[in-house]
């Protein structure tokens, strides 16, 4: 489970620059989700992390309580500014709070070369709640992430909840997938995956990857724990990480997947509510 997908490690990496990752989002003050779990799953997944933050959130264990915005034009500034200087390899995004910050975001990403037409893998995760149900987007945003990036995106990773908000298909059985899949695929993505964590009947979570033609499942377990705050967070930055490293998408996506199960099966309480997912499963332990 250790090999990382895709550009392999060298036996000293040493002042070797590691690949260049770039994530546009929210801040999480219990460092549970977010840009917090973005940058952990960056770091160990070996890629260098790179931030563009969208709204500052006032959130623990508990729920969402409030955010901030940042302005429009500064979110566009920060994703010019790393990518005009350091370069990026991967892009992915999480919570994008309004329409003005989307249409920001797709004007910047277009401009630098992130997404389907430039030359960096763009991931949209079209975070819409937090897993609490408080919301991450105003309601008049869906419109803007659905026509703005959804046709920008190598890869989109809606959960059930974001899937019937984009495209009005319910889905309550694995069965009904698929539909999903198809449905979400019109709207412009490369790729498609719809991730299963939200059909809590089922006694395991399989995500349905779609690329247009092919169907992948990707089978897990379901763990019996309500520690899964920041999961698809960390699922979606751990396959930018691999498609930053090179990796094709289909492999990127299974890395993501074996990821995220590792770190929902290393979940820990934190606070009164629900707690994280884990990284540091992935840490070494060797003393320095
Ligand atoms: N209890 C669980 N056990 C194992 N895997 C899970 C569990 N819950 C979710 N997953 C997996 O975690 C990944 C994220 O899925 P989920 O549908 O929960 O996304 P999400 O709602 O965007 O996440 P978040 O909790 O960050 O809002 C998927 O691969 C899903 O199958
Ligand atoms: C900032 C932020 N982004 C995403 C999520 C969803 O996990 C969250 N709870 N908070």
């Amino acid at each position: 489970m250790n090999a990382l997908p895709g550009r392999a490690l060298s036996s000293d990496e040493a002042w070797e620059t590691p690949p260049r990752a770039l994530t546009i989002a929210g801040s999480d003050s219990a460092g549970g989700a977010g840009m917090h779990a973005d940058i952990r799953a960056f770091l160990t997944c070996g890629v260098h992390g790179m931030t563009a933050v969208t709204a500052v959130t006032v959130q623990n264990s508990l729920g969402v309580k409030d955010f901030v915005e940042i302005p429009a034009e500064t979110v566009a500034a920060q994703i010019e500014a790393v990518v005009g200087d350091i370069g990026v390899d991967a892009a992915k995004t999480g919570m994008l709070a309004s329409a003005a910050i989307i249409d920001a975001v797709a004007k910047a990403c277009h401009k630098v070369g992130i997404g389907q037409e430039g030359t960096a893998p763009f991931v949209v995760d079209p975070v819409a709640a937090s897993m609490h149900g408080d919301p991450l987007l105003h309601a008049d945003a869906l419109n803007a992430l659905r026509d703005l990036l959804f046709p920008m995106a190598t890869l989109v990773t809606p959960n059930l909840d974001e899937v019937r908000l984009l495209t009005g298909v319910e889905v309550s059985t694995r069965a009904q997938l698929a539909d999903a899949a198809r449905a979400v695929h019109a709207l412009g993505p490369q790729w498609t995956l719809i991730k299963s964590g939200h059909l809590t009947q089922d006694p395991e979570c399989v995500d349905l990857l779609f690329d247009g033609t092919e169907f992948y499942e990707l089978p897990g377990a379901r763990y019996d724990t309500p520690h899964t705050h920041g999961g698809g967070d960390t699922m979606a930055s751990a396959i930018t990480a691999a498609l930053a490293r090179g990796a094709p998408v289909l492999e990127a996506v299974r890395f993501g997947k074996r990821f995220v199960q590792r770190a929902v099966a290393h979940s820990y309480p934190l606070g009164a509510g629900v707690g994280p997912v884990s990284t540091f499963w992935r840490i070494s332990t060797t003393p320095v």
